[in-house]
Parts: C-alpha cells; structure tokens; sequence
C-alpha cells in the first residue's frame, strides 16, 4: 500500500526498484540501484481511488488533454488496474479493459497492457499496449505523462528538440524550436514533433537520455511555473521547481486500430553519470 491506495514494489536484478499503484496503472517510483528516485511524485498528489495522482507516469487514455468529449487525459489515470505479474525477467505488466465504468464514457472494447521493463540497469522502459478487442474500429489518443525528477529546474535543460516543430499551447503560437538547450523557470506547455534522436535531460548529476516510439509522434514538455503551481492544489507551492514532464503522445493525429489490431506506445528513460567530473 501507498498512501492507502493498493500498490505493488517491484525489484529488478539490476537493485533497480520501481512502486506501481494499481489506481490509474500509475508508476509512482523508480529507483536505480544507488537509490537516486528519477520521478517525480507530489508529496500533496491525491491518493483517493479516484483522482489522477500527480506525478510518477500517469497514463492518458483514450484522450490527451481536452482534446475531445471524454475527461481530461481520458479515464485510464482514473480507474483500478490489475496487476499481471512478471511477464518476463525483469518486466512486470498492467491491465485495463473495458467494463461498465469505462463503457460510462466510452463505448469501446479494448485492452491495455502497461509493461514496465528493466532491460539493464538504470534504464526503465514504458511500454504501453493498446488493443482493439471490439469489432468496430476506432480511434484513441494517448500520452505517457511522465514526470521526472530535477533536482533545481533553473540547473537543467533539455537537449534535442532544436529544430522541431513546437505549438506552444501558453501562447497559442506554431514555431520551429531553435534552441539547443531548452531551459525552464516560467509555465511552459508544449507540444513538440518528437524529434528522431533520444532527447536529453541535463543536470549536474547526469544525463537522463529519453527516447520514445514511433506511434508516439508528439512529445509534450510540460512545467507549471510557481503561478499555476500555485493554483495545483495537489503540488506543493515549490513543486514546479523539482519537476519536468517530458511526455511521448500519440495526439496531433488519432491512432486508429481495426479489430483484432493493436500498436504500442512506449518511452525509455536512461540514466548516464554526469560526463564532467566537476559539475
Ligand atoms: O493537471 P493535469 O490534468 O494532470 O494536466 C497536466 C498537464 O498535462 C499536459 O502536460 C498538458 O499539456 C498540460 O496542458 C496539462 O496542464
């Protein structure tokens, strides 16, 4: 149990160690084998059975955002997952289906398997399955909501999307990114074209190298800033500080799966030392 809430640890052979709660098939921590925590979790998230929990890896499904009819990110984040077991060494996995409470807002039939993956130490990969179970084709959007640690959000930058087409959703402004070194300090929301290469989260205590699927065309950077940080009544009021949501998501363009048909989406996050000795 975390916080009340159902919640199963899992330990790889690499020591690494990661906290899943079954309320929203939410991963709440992810420890590498020195015992550094590379997600974020709000010491005030809700953990209520029913509320998103902010932090860890929410998983927005069937809708990104308010893209559409359906609650905000859908109703995965929202609802009980079961847990499956190891799949595979080192690989445990998470289900929902479709049942009256997803049929309440959504008709569909489908199936998610969330597979979390040590492949070797201090690298964990999200893999999240989406089945079409049903007869009927139809369409999702998706995003792994992923916050990661920082230690002091003025010392980090992300590398990698110079070049990129980026909406810039505080502005409302279409632009291509064209710095290398993307630093943060006010709210910033962003849907960016995930660009081909890894990106890279820079700190003085390493790189964390984040790489995404192909049916994740967007990645979404996210950061509250202390105004709307403020208004997050689940953040505490320096929250934002210790944060960056770097999201790989399926949502300029609805994936549409057949019958039967399924894709998977997945993001891998991969923690190197940092490079120079003195920083
Ligand atoms: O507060 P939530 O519903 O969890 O959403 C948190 C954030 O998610 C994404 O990053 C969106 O791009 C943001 O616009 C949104 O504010």
């Amino acid at each position: 149990m975390v916080r009340g809430q159902p919640a199963v640890e899992l330990s790889a052979r690499t020591g690494d160690r990661l906290v899943v709660a079954l309320h929203g098939g939410h991963l709440l921590s992810w420890q590498d084998a020195d015992g550094t925590e590379r997600l974020y979790l709000s010491p005030t998230a809700l953990f209520d059975g029913r509320s998103a929990i902010r932090g860890g890896v929410p998983i927005c499904f069937p809708q990104f955002n308010q893209r559409g009819p359906l609650p905000k990110h859908g109703f995965a984040r929202n609802l009980p997952w079961t847990f499956a077991g190891e799949t595979a060494p080192d690989a445990w996995t998470l289900r929902l289906t479709d049942s009256d409470a997803t049929r309440a807002f959504w008709p569909e039939r489908f199936g998610l398997d969330l597979t979390l993956s040590v492949p070797r130490a201090g690298v964990l990969r999200i893999a999240l399955q989406v089945a079409n179970t049903g007869v009927a084709p139809w369409s999702f959007t998706a995003a792994l909501h992923t916050y990661l640690r920082v230690d002091e959000l003025a010392d980090a930058r992300l590398l990698g999307l110079q070049g990129a087409p980026c909406w810039d959703a505080v502005r409302d402004a279409r632009a291509t990114e064209t710095r290398d070194a993307v630093g943060f300090g006010e709210e910033f929301d962003s849907v960016y074209g995930a660009p081909a290469q890894p990106l890279v989260l820079r700190q003085p205590r390493g790189d964390l190298h984040i790489a995404s699927s192909p049916d994740c065309p967007q990645t979404v950077v996210w950061n509250p800033g202390p105004a709307l940080c403020a208004r997050l009544a689940d953040m505490p009021a320096d929250g934002w500080r210790h944060m960056l949501c770097v999201e790989a998501a399926a949502i300029d363009a609805p994936i549409e799966l057949a019958p039967g048909a399924a894709t998977l989406l997945w993001q891998q996050l991969d923690a190197r030392p940092s490079s120079s000795p003195t920083a």
